[in-house]
């Protein structure tokens, strides 16, 4: 910038920094809220950036321990782990600690990304890794960025949001090869017949716009269609050279990929080794800032 003239300030940019107090209520402003947010983004990709292949899982946060919905989560988590994926959730109580607690309880990398609410709140047990975040959008970018598929756990309005986020996100090209699993048939099978008569049947969203999801209360299967779609283990091997002789290329097959130049398509995931080479800026379980050690 240059300033000649009356355009010249009577005082430097420095002075004012260093020589005037400003009042409290700056804190509260948009410019410095999106300084905070940004530090959100940051804080989330520098804890992230090094994880191995991870799969985020929705899930409603009322799920009491001893209901079979619990015991679901729990099994998806410790079948994630087996199969040699980090788990990731939102950190909070009911099939999110269930399906933390499965990841850890089977020896995998168990991540919660929690979010400030209203009343206190904080990330599960079950955690190894994890931050809470102040900003829905920025959290949800960190699911979206540092998983290679979904699964949704039935739930309610939250879990709605995510898994219409997801779907949103495939339909509209944004994220291709990203398996979306819904586990519980019972429960979403009157969402999926309403999306089919009313939504598809008033044409707001093409027939193959439904195919974008697998509904299975099957564990394993779960797995499997990750594992197929996102290029990975046997399974994903057998999927991909059944996509290459048929020569076809699509949603679902092949590797998983993010279709916006935002996300680095080297994403320091190491999956040859599994590793977790070293993260800061978390906490442990139990609450505890974690280090710079590699763990
Ligand atoms: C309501 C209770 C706790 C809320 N705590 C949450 N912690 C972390 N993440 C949450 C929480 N509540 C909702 N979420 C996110 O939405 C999904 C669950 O929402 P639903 O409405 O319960 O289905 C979940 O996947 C989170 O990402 C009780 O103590």
């Amino acid at each position: 910038m240059t300033a000649r003239g009356d355009q010249v300030q009577a005082s430097t940019t420095d002075q004012r920094l260093l020589g005037t107090r400003s009042p409290a209520s700056f804190v509260h402003s948009d410019p410095w809220r999106v300084l905070r947010i940004q530090s959100e983004f940051v804080e989330g990709f520098g804890l992230l950036a090094d994880l191995p292949p991870a799969v985020t899982v929705f899930g409603s946060a009322r799920v009491a321990r001893d209901e079979p919905e619990y015991e679901l989560g729990r099994r998806l988590g410790a079948a994630l782990a087996d199969a040699g994926y980090a788990v990731i959730t939102g950190g909070g109580p009911g099939a999110m600690e269930a399906v933390n607690r499965g990841a850890r309880e089977a020896g995998g990398l168990s991540i919660g990304l929690g979010i400030e609410l209203p009343y206190e709140q904080s990330l599960n047990e079950w955690v190894d890794l994890g931050v809470s975040f102040r900003y829905f959008f920025v959290r949800k970018t960190m699911f979206v960025k540092y998983a290679e598929a979904f699964v949704i756990l039935p739930g309610g309005f939250g879990t709605l949001d995510e898994l219409f986020e997801a779907l949103t996100l495939l339909q509209t090209g944004k994220v291709t090869g990203f398996p979306i699993v819904l586990m519980g048939t019972g429960y979403w099978a009157g969402l999926l017949d309403w999306l089919r008569s009313t939504v598809l049947g008033a044409a707001r969203i093409k027939p193959g716009d439904l195919d974008l999801v697998t509904l299975t209360d099957d564990v394993d299967e779960a797995v499997d269609v990750i594992l197929r779609g996102t290029g990975r283990g046997a399974a994903g091997a057998e999927a991909a050279a059944a996509d290459s002789a048929d020569g076809a290329v699509g949603a679902g097959t092949g590797a998983a990929g993010v279709a916006d130049s935002a996300v680095d398509a080297d994403s320091a995931v190491d999956a040859g080794t599994g590793d977790v080479p070293g993260f800061a800026g978390g906490t442990d379980h139990t609450g505890r800032p974690l280090g710079t050690e590699p763990r």
